[in-house]
């Protein structure tokens, strides 16, 4: 029997704990600051053991889990490093970011049990177990940071217990990783919100911003609705990353005001032209740090119940829908009805079922 221990049973844990309960030979055992979230895990079948210490979650754990605000990672760390651990556990995390969790355990881990950071790269602006998944992680990337000190047999063991995950696991060093996902993440995180709270500004003076600001502005900020806790730990952990990558935003930002200063159409033009063609290099459906969502829109007679007639159809077969939205919908004109998914399974299976029910159907 292997023995998993989720510390901090949220949504990130919890989905872990989805993948790996009832798999043959494995125990999931949780602890989480909050009673009531591990009571609830508990209830919804995510764990197997609710703990009322870390001692007794981590009492003879094979692997130990921490799924905890980035911000206390280390407390956690010299927790577990005081009490008796299994020989040969293997401690990893879900931190966002890993270059500092790792120096922090380099320097403190004893040889009998091992510390390799992790970051499964995907996630949502949700949190909290009711938001775990068992598919959370299929198709995303999973980094883990060993460094040269861990030992070739435990970074196995931990590999072939994350095959659980279905996601696609990447060895990165950890100061490169908080790099690149200071880049591609972190600071798109505080674009956004700078972005929500200027028009925010705006429409104190008035309120048509806030009208006008629906459908895809909306869209598009999706991920200034982060957690404030949790985004105020990683960026302040990143800070030295995210610092240097401001002040290259700066300079973008100030190009463009150049551009327009000048009038120069043909530089607008080249900066368009080069976006583009680099993002029509980035990889189409594959799950990124960013939780892309899967969007089908649907032609559909403007007649009362329309909505409920989807959501209902879609519910009766399981398919999870995170988002409806109608685009278009007035008397004489044929609404279009968007849906959106998490995942491309359940997008998949919503096409199949409603074009079975004659909807027309478009991606
Ligand atoms: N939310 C996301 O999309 C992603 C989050 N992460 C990382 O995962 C970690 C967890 O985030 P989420 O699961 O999203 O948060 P969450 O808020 O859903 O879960 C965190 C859990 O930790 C518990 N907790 C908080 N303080 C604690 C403490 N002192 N002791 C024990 N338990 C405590 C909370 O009660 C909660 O159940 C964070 O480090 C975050 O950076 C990584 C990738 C994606
Ligand atoms: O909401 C989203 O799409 C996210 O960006 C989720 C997320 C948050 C933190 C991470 O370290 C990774 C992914």
């Amino acid at each position: 029997m292997s023995k998993v221990a989720i510390i901090g049973v949220g949504l990130m844990g919890g989905s872990l704990a989805l993948c790996f309960k009832g798999k043959p030979g494995i125990r999931v055992a949780g602890y989480d600051i909050s009673p009531a979230e591990l009571e609830k895990s508990l209830k919804r079948g995510v764990i197997d053991t609710a703990c009322s210490t870390l001692e007794e979650a981590a009492a003879d754990a094979d692997f130990i889990f921490l799924c905890v605000p980035v911000g206390i990672l280390e407390y956690y760390m010299d927790k577990l490093l005081q009490t008796t651990l299994k020989e040969g556990c293997i401690i990893s995390d879900v931190g966002s970011t890993k270059a500092s969790i790792s120096k922090y355990a380099r320097n403190r881990i004893t040889p009998a049990v091992h510390f390799i950071g992790g970051h499964p790269m995907a996630g949502s602006e949700r949190s909290g177990v009711e938001a775990a998944a068992s598919h959370l992680y299929e198709n995303a990337f999973y980094v883990l940071t060993p460094d040269e000190s861990t030992p070739r047999e435990a970074y196995d063991r931990l590999v072939q217990l994350l095959q659980y995950t279905k996601a696609q696991i990447v060895r990165v060093d950890a100061k490169h990783h908080d790099e690149i996902v200071g880049a591609v993440s972190h600071l798109p995180h505080v674009i956004a919100v700078a972005l929500v709270n200027q028009i925010a500004r705006y429409n104190e003076r008035d309120g048509l911003y806030r009208s006008l600001a629906a459908g895809g502005f909306r869209d598009i900020t999706r991920i200034a609705s982060g957690h404030p806790d949790m985004w105020r730990d990683i960026l302040l952990n990143n800070r030295h990353v995210l610092l240097r990558l401001l002040r290259d935003w700066n300079g973008e930002v100030a190009k463009f005001a150049d551009l327009l200063e000048s009038g120069d159409g043909d530089g607008i033009f080249k900066e368009f032209e080069r976006a583009g063609a680099f993002r029509s290099q980035l990889p189409e459906r594959r799950k990124g740090v960013i939780t892309a969502l899967f969007d089908v829109y649907i032609d559909v007679p403007d007649h009362p119940g329309i909505i409920g007639q989807i959501a209902t159809l879609l519910g009766n077969h399981r398919i999870n829908l995170s988002n409806i939205h109608i685009i278009e919908s007035r008397a004489d004109v044929p609404g279009v009805l968007r849906l959106s998914f998490r995942n491309e399974t359940d997008m998949d299976a919503a096409i199949e079922l409603l074009k079975l029910h004659d909807y027309s159907v478009q991606l």
